[in-house]
């Protein structure tokens, strides 16, 4: 099929969907949150839960969300980040997962789409830094999703962030990623206490990890998928890995409770020790390819 681009409606939601070299890829207009991407006729690479909710103020549980300008809990962020906000509950992953973003620019190829978003009323949020965040979305015959901001303002911000991806596995009980080990990561689940492991990582139970000091390669093999995705990343040195696994999954929205077993969540980020500070006219740019390896040999 010719590359083409559409604009279609998911529920609630005004949406863009790209058919490029084989690939799907379909990108909700709000929180410029990647939904889906594909090949023809292989399993989804992103995870997009069967019970996703595509409504106007409302994350849409699966796909790509972005994270800013802080990650998770405010309070759970260094000073450096929650010192510039005086909001009375301020709601997890930021301010930007439900607001409008639009499609800036759109450059087609042969080889390549691009297609930019910026938010569409950045100047009417009270709350926002004096930074604009942009999101640059690349289709090739990967997926690169490069997060960039710019500070506008006079004074230094501090952010954290990240592009919270889910992936689709065929049974997140049987995947290796490799790339953790002798990492240092703070367990969520654990105190917040700083752990290492010596081995790839499985999973055996709910896992809310955020990984510092991190190559720029990481491996997902799923051996019943008979696949490896490899995500490399630019610009960060941080990820959250996070699979909510039986109890978890019971208390989430928009989430089936056996969905735990079909997806996993490596999310290239800036958090803890990464955050990001800009100085007044300092722009930075992090990114991840998403790329199918294709078939791996355990
Ligand atoms: O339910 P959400 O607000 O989308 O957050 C979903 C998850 O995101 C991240 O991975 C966090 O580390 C988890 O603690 C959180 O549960």
């Amino acid at each position: 099929m010719a590359t083409e681009l559409n604009r279609i409606r998911r529920g609630g939601l005004n949406c863009w969907q790209l058919h490029h070299r084989g690939q799907t890829l379909v990108i909700a207009e709000q929180g410029a949150q990647v939904l889906e991407y594909r090949r023809d006729g292989e399993p989804p690479i992103l995870w997009l839960s069967e019970q996703a909710a595509y409504e106007v103020d409302q994350g849409v549980r699966g796909g790509v969300p972005i994270c800013w300008p802080w990650f998770g809990a405010l309070e759970r962020n260094p000073d450096s980040v929650q010192r510039q906000y005086q909001l009375h509950e301020p709601p997890a992953h930021g301010l930007v997962r439900q607001q409008p973003w639009r499609l800036d620019e759109e450059h087609m190829d042969k080889e390549q789409v691009q297609l930019i978003f910026q938010l569409a009323e950045h100047g009417d949020h009270q709350h926002f830094p004096p930074v604009t965040p942009t999101l640059t979305v690349t289709l090739s015959n990967t997926l690169t999703l490069s997060l960039s901001n710019h500070n506008h303002g006079n004074r230094s911000v501090t952010l954290s962030q990240a592009l919270h991806t889910y992936l689709a596995v065929a049974d997140s009980r049987q995947i290796t990623v490799h790339g953790l080990a002798h990492t240092p990561y703070v367990d969520a689940l654990d105190d917040w206490q700083t752990r290492q492991d010596d081995q790839p990582l499985q999973l055996h139970q709910e896992t809310d990890r955020l990984y510092l000091q991190l190559p720029s390669q990481l491996h997902v093999e799923d051996p019943l998928w008979q696949r490896q995705i490899q995500l490399t990343c630019r610009g960060s040195h941080s990820a959250v890995i996070w699979n909510p696994w039986i109890k978890k999954s019971q208390l989430l929205s928009q989430f089936a409770p056996d969905a735990w077993q079909r997806m996993l969540c490596i999310e290239t980020a800036r958090v803890l020790d990464d955050v990001l500070t800009l100085a007044p006219g300092e722009s930075h740019e992090m990114a991840v390819e998403i790329r199918d390896n294709g078939s791996f040999q355990p």
